[in-house]
């Protein structure tokens, strides 16, 4: 047992799939020992207060990032909050939520990585980044089946929101130890999410498994449907894990070897024999959907939280002779 919460970030813009990616990880973890806090509830104004202004939600003036920080930093000490309530139904606050953290918290919100005080409350940071037309698929289903707006009227946002995007939003990616986009092969004719590739761009912020192997493979064969480059992201040397939604489950599994090799108390959490839950998402109908880039996506996240569970409990046992 760690002395502290672990804390997981997950970044991204409007609809870009950061609370499908939470339940997930939750799911994957065991709902019981995970607290998700939404930092849509730090916003500052309502909707018809937004509105008269002339305010995005994006926009940093519009959230009480400071309060947001506060709230961080006491959750990654244990503490507990009293957290703002807003409703994305009624587009109003209700009242507020006492919130004990749970050996793991994940934080996903707009605006998480804007300041450094909150960049350092965390212990894996990742950001979500579709291409932006399925990002504009996903939120137009999702607002029109679930939020009550018009399709006309989320485009019309969107196009509204783009500025503060650009300019307050994708930059939080240069801070993200794993950057998600989870993308449509060429060939493909929809979208459907079962059939997604997924693209991990892992910087070397923190230690990732050791995919040498991968990237051997991936010099031999022509395209395999998993693997490994060297790559540049906003201009820094990255790897990137690439996994197609045809791979197999014997490819997905050497995979999850090389992971639980290092961290064989990962296996009850994330491997498909032990978790049946991984790489499994609700969609916006309600529909169970499953598959492998999904499944490789929660583990490598689920890979970090629990070595920094064991960071975290080296760290807490004292040295001898370290008293004073
Ligand atoms: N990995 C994914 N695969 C398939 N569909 C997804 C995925 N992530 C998100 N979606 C779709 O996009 C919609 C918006 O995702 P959501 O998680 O609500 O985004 P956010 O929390 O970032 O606003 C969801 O309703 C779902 O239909
Ligand atoms: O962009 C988002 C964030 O939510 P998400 O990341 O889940 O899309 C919402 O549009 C704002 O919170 C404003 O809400 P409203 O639409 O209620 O005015």
């Amino acid at each position: 047992m760690t002395s502290r919460p672990i804390i997981l970030g997950i970044v991204g813009d409007s609809a870009a799939g950061k609370t499908t990616l939470t339940k997930g990880i939750a799911q994957v973890l065991g709902p019981d020992n995970v607290t998700v806090i939404c930092t849509d509830d730090y916003h500052r104004y309502d909707r018809s207060q937004r509105a008269e202004i002339g305010i995005t939600a994006l926009h940093p003036d519009c959230n009480y990032i400071d309060i947001m920080q506060q709230h961080l930093s006491l959750l990654r000490t244990g503490q507990p909050i009293l957290k703002p309530v807003y409703s994305h139904k009624t587009g109003t606050f209700e009242p507020p939520q006492y919130i004990k953290p749970s050996k793991f918290v994940i934080i996903e919100g707009l605006l998480g990585y804007s300041t450094r005080i909150a960049r350092d409350c965390y212990d894996v940071k990742v950001y979500l980044a579709p291409p932006e037309s399925l990002r504009a698929n996903w939120k137009v289903k999702r607002d029109t089946m679930k939020r009550g707006y018009t399709a006309e009227q989320v485009l019309a946002e969107m196009e509204k929101r783009e500025p503060d995007s650009e300019q307050f939003i994708r930059p939080q990616r240069q801070w993200a130890d794993v950057v998600v986009s989870f993308y449509p092969p060429k060939d493909a004719s929809g979208e459907d999410a079962s059939h997604l590739n997924v693209r991990l761009v892992l910087r070397p912020t923190v230690p990732h498994p050791d995919f040498t192997e991968i990237l051997e493979q991936s010099k031999v064969d022509s395209m395999p449907a998993i693997r490994l480059e060297l790559d540049r992201d906003m201009g820094k040397p990255v790897d990137v894990l690439e996994v197609d939604s045809h791979a197999t489950k014997e490819q997905v599994s050497k995979i999850e070897k090389i992971i639980c090799n290092e961290i064989p108390d990962l296996l009850p959490f994330c491997s498909l024999e032990g978790n049946p839950e991984l790489g499994k998402l609700i969609g916006t109908t309600g529909e169970t959907l499953e598959s492998y880039p999904l499944a490789l996506t929660q583990l490598m996240v689920g890979y970090h939280m629990i070595k920094a569970t064991h960071l975290e409990s080296t760290k807490a046992v004292p040295l001898e002779g370290s008293r004073v």
